[in-house]
């Protein structure tokens, strides 16, 4: 096996008395898609919240490819990372939003070039070539001059996918992202990210409550519940026959609804 690109040792997160984590322990190796799902305030967002370092953590040790997060090694011993180090460990990932988090006052091109000029330094001209051309890849090449207000959630959020790849980040994290729309525009939505998970090797890690879409891109399943992992597996394994009680209770309530 070779080396996780995510890893979650004994991982608890606690806000005021509740404990969100507890204990979390799960790994993701490069290039896989893994999907998320449990029941609402299971803890499925603040994973991912924690590695785009929007949270923190109160105990245990989170890697991206082998590098502590939000420890740096000081003298063989970890101390809490200073953000330089944050700065440097965020640059490996992406996240796409369930509201977009769009900036409202720039263009879509603007959107998309506003990081990859600030953060990682590219020239203008190269920062405009590769929004163009992710723009292209999400269908929204003519959208570019608008701003985030004149287009539909669909498209927005098309947008907040093309720019978190503009910063050519390692791993792609996607929070819900068709929860905030109508139903008619999730297909174009789910159509990207699929493109996405079939022609690159990116590694994905996705929360969704599309059960049908989770089970056709995934390789793995991580089913949460009480800030653990009650079960994981294959789509085939967890919807076919999950073991635990707990998860035919869940997949039955989502699909029931669905
Ligand atoms: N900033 C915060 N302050 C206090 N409590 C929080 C905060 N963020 C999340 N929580 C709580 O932590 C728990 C887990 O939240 P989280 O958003 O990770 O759940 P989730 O599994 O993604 O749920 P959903 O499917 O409803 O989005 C919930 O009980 C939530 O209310």
């Amino acid at each position: 096996m070779t080396q996780p690109i995510i890893e979650f040792e004994n991982v608890v997160k606690r806000f005021g008395p509740v404990t969100v984590l507890d204990r979390l322990n799960f790994s993701v190796q490069p290039g896989e898609k893994v999907t998320i799902i449990g029941p609402s305030g299971s803890g499925k967002s603040t994973v991912l919240r924690i590695l785009m370092t929007l949270e923190t953590i109160d105990d245990g040790i989170v890697r991206v490819e082998g590098e502590p997060l939000w420890h740096e090694e000081s003298g063989g011993e970890l101390k809490p990372a200073g953000e330089a180090h944050l700065r440097h460990m965020r640059e490996k990932l992406g996240m796409v939003f369930q509201n977009f988090n769009l900036f409202p006052h720039m263009t879509v091109r603007r959107n998309l070039t506003e990081a990859p000029r600030t953060v990682l330094g590219l020239p203008k001209a190269e920062a405009n070539d590769r929004a163009e051309e992710l723009l292209d890849m999400v269908g929204l090449v003519d959208q570019a001059d608008k701003f985030p207000g004149q287009l539909s959630g669909g498209q927005q959020q098309r947008v907040g996918i093309a720019r978190a790849l503009a910063m050519r980040p390692k791993v792609m994290l996607f929070d819900e992202p068709t929860s905030a729309l109508d139903p008619e525009l999730v297909g174009d939505v789910l159509n990207v990210i699929r493109q996405l998970a079939e022609e690159h090797d990116l590694t994905m890690l996705l929360v969704t409550h599309e059960m049908r879409f989770a089970r056709e891109i995934s390789d793995r399943i991580l089913f949460f519940d009480g800030g653990t992992i009650c079960e994981e597996g294959t789509p085939a394994t967890i919807f076919g026959e999950p073991k635990q009680e707990r998860t035919r209770e869940f997949l039955k309530a989502v699909l029931d609804n669905g």
